[in-house]
């Protein structure tokens, strides 16, 4: 009912893994082009194993998709395809997720993954008007170790790099074991936040915010079980990437109309609508906003203050933050 508003309206995505949006064509390529065997003897036969009953069955096939990832171009064909289906959604900014440990660790070079994904950047922020910036997750089933040196692998990459994220498996893997390195990122002068409250209890999202120094919380459905920790974030304006379709289909909710999105609206949490791993959950940002405001009935004025979360939580320059929202406001009068 609201296809032309969502459509039409101005968008920022801040929660989008990279390698999430590798399309299974795309991964037939370049399977072929690297001379990569795949598991799978179609691309219809790798849809069909899209089936999640958690987030670890994702990552499992998330990261064996991944290893078809190589060379530079690889990497700027993946990145380039995603801009451009942002582009079709009409997308304006993007902070988009990327897992070099997930690379490094099969032998990729840390700069092969950010010189592919930063030229396709470039060339999508001058050829579609889409502006993009990279924010690096740290693996939280590996140790902090690894992510130190990771990190140190990222200093060279400070003008590329604009934040840091942590991602992976949840469950067992607390916020606070990656303390240390998170403190030293905040002091380099990255922008950081973390997946909390996924699969992961309440009492992650606490430590995000204290033992991280988190600027926005990713997905964070689970807040919801702590009303003082809702209070909080009410009260600090932190952002939230919610994932709709991501949720469904790892099965954090068991149905679109249980999404916790309204009652987080009612409660006051900035929240914001974003794919997490669109090839893999079955839709793009526009499929994520159709899908959830027909699951919740949002009205025009729920999916416009969405969007308009999106911009006052990115990190684009307040210049270009004031165009957009004034085009949001624009959208909405002259859509009838
Ligand atoms: O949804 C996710 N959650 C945690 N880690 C991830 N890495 C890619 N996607 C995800
Ligand atoms: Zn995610």
């Amino acid at each position: 009912m609201n296809d032309a508003l969502i459509r039409s309206l101005p968008k920022c995505e801040l929660h989008i893994h990279i390698e999430g949006s590798l399309e299974p064509e795309l991964m037939f390529a370049l399977a072929r082009r690297n001379g990569i065997a795949l598991p799978y003897e179609s691309v219809e036969a790798v849809r069909r194993a899209y089936q999640f009953r958690n987030l670890q069955d994702f990552l499992d096939i998330y990261y064996q998709g991944m290893s078809v990832l190589i060379t530079e171009q690889d990497f700027y064909d993946l990145a380039f395809a995603y801009l451009e289906r942002a582009k079709a959604d009409n997308v304006r900014h993007v902070e988009m997720f990327f897992d070099p440990q997930g690379h490094t660790a099969r032998g990729v070079a840390f700069e092969t993954v950010t010189d592919g994904l930063s030229r396709a950047i470039a060339d999508a922020e001058r050829t579609l008007g889409v502006s993009a910036c990279l924010v690096m997750c740290f693996l939280r089933h590996l140790d902090e170790a690894s992510a130190e040196k990771t990190l140190d692998e990222a200093l060279a990459f400070k003008d590329r790099i604009v934040g840091i994220g942590l991602d992976s498996s949840e469950a067992g893997h607390p916020p606070s074991k990656f303390k240390r390195v998170f403190g030293r990122a905040r002091d380099a002068g990255f922008f950081v936040t973390a997946h909390a409250g996924e699969e992961g209890p309440a009492s992650y999202v606490w430590e995000a915010l204290d033992e991280l120094g988190v600027e926005r919380i990713d997905h964070g459905n689970r807040a919801m079980e702590d009303e003082t920790l809702v209070g909080r974030l009410v009260r600090e304006k932190m952002a939230l990437t919610v994932c709709p379709l991501s949720n469904l289909r790892l099965r954090v909710v068991d149905d679109l109309s249980h999404h916790p999105l309204r009652r987080m609206m009612d409660k006051g949490l900035v929240v914001t609508v974003n794919s997490d791993d669109p090839a893999y959950f079955g839709g793009y940002v526009n499929q994520n906003y159709r899908e959830i405001s027909e699951a919740l009935a949002l009205s025009r004025e729920e999916i416009a203050a969405i969007v308009r979360n999106g911009f006052h939580a990115s990190l684009m320059p307040d210049e270009e933050k004031k165009k957009a929202l004034a085009e949001v406001d624009r959208v909405l009068t002259e859509l009838p």
